[in-house]
């Protein structure tokens, strides 16, 4: 049985097949606010996206990712944290099923109703699987969703969900740029981390910021009326496809402003 979000294979049972799920730099974290640490030595992110690069929007059992053509430096990140180019390869969202949870990451403990992660590549590594098992290989900004104002950007890629209601259903998804989603202040935390579902490998600089941004709550009920489960199978809302915060284990969580 492979893994997922549910009594029998869910968070709590990934140990089992990945015992990583127990290593010193899991995600996500709970962010202390009054635990973080100013540093005046962080850059400003430099995002750029090229929104012909957006190739095709797909459901894959776990959550729905919007995938990028990553074979040139047409859409980056650089500075932040990190040094070098990382290249988006694709980004993708957690969310719950109710308002009241869905992010991964907290903030002193609050759980917002989504989180969308960026995830890049460092282009000093030969692609994105190569990069996915070293210690500097991947950059993931967070972003939180909060309920508010209806979003004209999420509607593009709601508007597509008809088509990837079902576990393996994708379709093409041509001229979306990504920072259509990012938040007007790109203020964040950042510290050393992992990927957050399996195989929960230790290669991410999480860089997450502090700022939401809004979606109504109509869009965030269409959300769950993806898939989990595929055409054919015994319906299983995509909801819930978060895992909780994991231990710090001595690490330190620095932030970008003060
Ligand atoms: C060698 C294959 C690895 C595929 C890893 C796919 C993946 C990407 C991002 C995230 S997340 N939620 O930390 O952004 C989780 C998983
Ligand atoms: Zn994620």
């Amino acid at each position: 049985m492979s893994w997922g979000y549910a009594e029998n294979n869910g968070p709590d049972k990934w140990a089992d097949n990945y015992p990583i799920a127990n290593g010193p730099r899991q995600s996500p974290i709970d962010i202390v606010s009054g635990a973080s640490s100013y540093d005046k030595g962080l850059k400003p992110l430099k995002l750029k996206y090229d929104p012909s690069t957006c190739l095709e929007i797909l459901n894959n059992g776990h959550s729905f990712q919007v995938t990028f053509a990553d074979d040139t430096d047409s859409s980056t990140l650089k500075d932040g944290p990190i040094s070098g180019i990382y290249r988006l390869k694709q980004f993708h969202f957690h969310w719950g099923a109710s308002d009241d949870k869905g992010s991964e990451h907290t903030v002193n403990g609050t759980k917002y109703p989504a989180e969308l992660h960026l995830v890049h590549w460092n282009t000093k590594y030969a692609n994105f699987g190569e990069a996915a098992s070293k210690p500097d290989g991947l950059a993931v900004v967070g972003v939180f969703l909060q309920i508010g104002a209806q979003n004209a950007s999420l509607q593009k890629i709601i508007d597509a969900f008809t088509a990837i209601k079902a576990k393996g259903q994708q379709t093409t998804f041509a001229g979306f740029d990504p920072s259509s989603l990012l938040p007007g202040c790109l203020d964040y935390w950042t510290y050393e981390g992992s990927l957050t579902t399996p195989p929960l490998l230790e290669s991410v600089t999480w860089i997450v910021c502090k700022q939401p941004i809004s979606l109504s709550a109509d869009q965030m009920a269409k959300f769950r009326s993806l898939l989990f489960s595929a055409k054919g199978e015994a319906e299983c809302c995509m909801v819930d496809n978060y895992r909780p915060p994991q231990p710090l284990k001595g690490r330190s969580v620095r932030a970008s402003f003060q």
